[in-house]
């Protein structure tokens, strides 16, 4: 896995984003171990630019065509070549790394990411939402290529570092770690007033929009849970969720002699990259050391799924299978982005996913196909929701738009 300079060769889908500038941070930081294949992003030209100016990448790709002039002008004299479009970022998913990090956003990181495991060397997996949606498929896919996955979202990573530790028989269930987002204490009715801006605000993790409000409707653990279930191969029912303020303790894995194993870190996501970077060995990293005795308390309590639906609807979306984590996963995208736009307020969110879920019917998922045409079809169907609410979701959206 490494080249003749002794150097990893890898490539980044998604480097201009919260994971992907962590990823460049530790590269960046490490000329000697890495090596850039490609890199990809979906229209951030200038830091993209300066990413591979500054990395000499091989390869750049742009989904965004409108954004390629910019790319191209940044680049001129470097001989760094460049190119835009989805069949770029998959060209640039193609290229011959011994390591991507999986770190575009949504649903659109699905072909990417898929296009990297088929090349069946390891995948950093960021990009929850395309094991979401695609699950059996992408564990399918992993197997046949002979990819290796190391999951980077952080509880996931966490369970992984003590399965790789201690992984024998007799694991009786996973607990995945929840801060419990900005608006963990708070009443449904005070979250009907909360706007963009508070929903931005996590107490404890500094992450792109999308899973920032994921966490504040608790939607990022429901995702999570059923993340968790395809990674480990682990029935729901065998997957618990436990709300720790503090974001210290990542998961937890308990056995059936009553030990419970965890993995504990201050909440930056350069530990967990750095566990993929370097696996299977351990890499150093400017994450602030954990100070126990500053933190003083660590502390617990149970979820509680009446005032973060999310939760529920998420179980009973793996309950379901089939179809109904993509619905899920399609649906809060769009609820997600239509929060974002102001066109309907933060508790509407798990309303039209819970929406979607009951008018859609569950089926199998035969393929990829398949998975983009439900994606597409949950999609439209949170549009047809918002004109049938339009007034009453206008006056909510308004009520948390001053900030
Ligand atoms: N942020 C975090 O700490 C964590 C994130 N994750 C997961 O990692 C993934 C990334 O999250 P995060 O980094 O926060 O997200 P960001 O919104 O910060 O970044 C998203 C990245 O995806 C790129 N992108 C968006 N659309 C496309 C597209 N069509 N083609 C190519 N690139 C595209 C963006 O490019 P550009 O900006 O140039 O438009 C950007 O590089 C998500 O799945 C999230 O759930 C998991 C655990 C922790
Ligand atoms: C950093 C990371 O992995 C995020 O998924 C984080 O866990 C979000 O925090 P919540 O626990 O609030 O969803
Ligand atoms: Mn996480």
């Amino acid at each position: 896995m490494v080249t003749a300079t002794g150097r990893r060769r890898i490539s980044v889908l998604g480097s201009t984003g919260s994971v992907g500038r962590s990823t460049m941070d530790l590269v960046e930081r490490n000329p000697e171990r890495f090596e850039v294949v490609a890199l990809a992003g979906g229209a951030n030209a200038d830091l993209i630019a300066e990413q591979a100016k500054r990395t000499r990448a091989g390869f750049v790709a742009i989904a965004d065509g409108a954004a390629w002039p910019a790319l191209k002008a940044a680049l001129a004299g470097t001989g760094i070549e460049s190119a835009a479009g989805a069949e770029a970022v998959l060209e640039a998913a193609r290229r011959d790394a011994d390591w991507t990090m999986a770190a575009i956003v949504g649903a659109a990181g699905l072909a990417p990411t898929l296009t990297a495991v088929r090349q069946g060397r390891v995948i950093a997996l960021a990009n929850k939402e395309s094991l979401v949606c695609a699950g059996d498929l992408f564990v399918a896919e992993a197997r046949a290529a002979g990819a290796t996955i190391l999951p980077v979202d952080s509880e996931h990573n966490a369970i992984f570092q003590v399965f790789e530790s201690d992984r024998r028989p007799g694991i009786e269930k996973i607990i995945l770690t929840a801060s419990g987002g900005p608006f963990r204490t708070l009443s449904r009715e005070a979250m009907a007033s909360k706007g963009l801006k508070d929903a931005l605000a996590h107490p404890n993790w500094s992450m792109g929009p999308k899973i920032s409000i994921d966490s504040a409707t608790m939607m990022n653990k429901g995702l999570e849970l059923i993340e968790a279930h395809h990674l480990f191969d682990m029935p729901e029912d065998r997957i618990d969720i436990l709300v720790h303020p503090q974001s210290v303790v990542h998961s937890l894995v308990a056995y059936v002699d009553g030990s419970v194993l965890a993995q504990l870190g201050s909440p930056d996501m350069r530990t967990p990259i750095a566990y993929a970077l370097a696996w299977p060995e351990r890499m150093p990293t400017p994450t602030p050391r954990l100070d126990l005795a500053a933190v003083a308390q660590l502390s617990f309590e149970a979820p509680d799924p009446v005032r973060f639906p999310a939760l529920r609807l998420a179980r009973e979306a793996l309950r379901a299978g089939g179809t109904a984590p993509v619905v899920l996963n399609a649906a809060n995208e769009a609820a997600v982005a239509a929060f974002v736009e102001r066109r309907i307020g933060f508790i509407e969110i798990a309303a039209v996913v819970e929406a979607v879920l009951e008018a859609l019917p569950v089926a199998p998922v035969a393929d990829i196909e398949a998975v983009l045409a439900v994606d597409r079809r949950a999609r439209e169907e949170v549009e047809h929701w918002i004109g049938r609410h339009r007034g009453h979701a206008a006056r909510v959206a308004s009520v948390g738009a001053a900030d």
